[in-house]
């Protein structure tokens, strides 16, 4: 049976790519210049997911610096564009955009990553040539959790609300999907903070980006889980 959906949106940090640890790297790097305390990966990855400025913010709070944020980060986007390449694709997400394309699915990536990181990670990781859309944090007047950009992203590459799906891990994802009125796909690894998979209203939670494709062989109205 053919994919039920003709664009397919997919978040990128957390979902496509594991890039908390070059964020989190990127983000002791500034402390370090600002003289404050550094946090493992773990904690950093729970301030990742509403862009950088968000990010920022966090773990200066965290570190109880009243640091003027507009001063701080130049230095954070400087240190990111050293570490941005270095998040690996998680298990199976090539293959799977590669099936979706090859059936003739639409594919765009809608994320809270300044766009100028977004194009180079896709590339360094064999994905950009699947991609019609791409849209970051700094690409529109609103971002995630607004539907604004998923909207613009199904308009650009004209396919009709309900037939676009959206595939993100957190929390802005959600409310960016239930705000354009799409579909979505919760992947259960990935960044979310509080964020209850069950009850969030997706369509399926996947364990693995592969088990997107079994949509297809799904009663769309029905939706699957992977996740136990
Ligand atoms: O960089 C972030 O804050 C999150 O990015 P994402 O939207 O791709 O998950
Ligand atoms: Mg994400």
């Amino acid at each position: 049976m053919a994919f039920p959906y003709s664009l397919v949106i997919f978040d990128l940090d957390g979902t496509l790519v594991d890039s908390a640890a070059a964020i989190a790297d990127a983000v002791n790097r500034t402390l370090r210049d600002w003289k404050l305390p550094t946090y493992d990966t773990a904690e950093i990855t729970g301030w990742i997911g509403e862009g950088s400025r968000k990010l920022i913010t966090s773990a200066f709070q965290h570190a109880d610096s009243d640091a003027n944020i507009d001063d701080v980060m130049p230095g954070f986007l400087e240190h990111y564009a050293e570490t941005a390449l270095d998040g690996p694709a998680y298990d199976g997400v090539v293959e799977t955009l590669a099936s979706l394309h090859g059936q003739g699915v639409k594919l765009a990536v809608c994320t809270n990553k300044n766009e100028e990181f977004v194009r180079p990670l896709l590339e360094v990781r064999g994905m950009l040539r699947y991609f019609d859309g791409i849209v970051g944090a700094n690409t529109l007047p609103e971002r995630k959790p607004s539907g604004v950009p998923l909207r613009y992203l199904s308009t650009q590459a004209r396919v009709d609300i309900g037939q676009t799906l959206v595939v993100g891990d957190s929390e802005s994802d959600v409310l960016a999907a239930r705000d354009a009125g799409m579909d979505f796909v919760l992947v259960s690894y990935g960044y979310r903070k509080s964020l209850d998979l069950r009850t969030a209203g997706a369509i399926a939670v996947i364990d693995r980006m592969p088990d997107l494709l079994l949509l297809a062989q799904r009663d769309r109205a029905r939706g699957v889980s992977s996740s136990s």
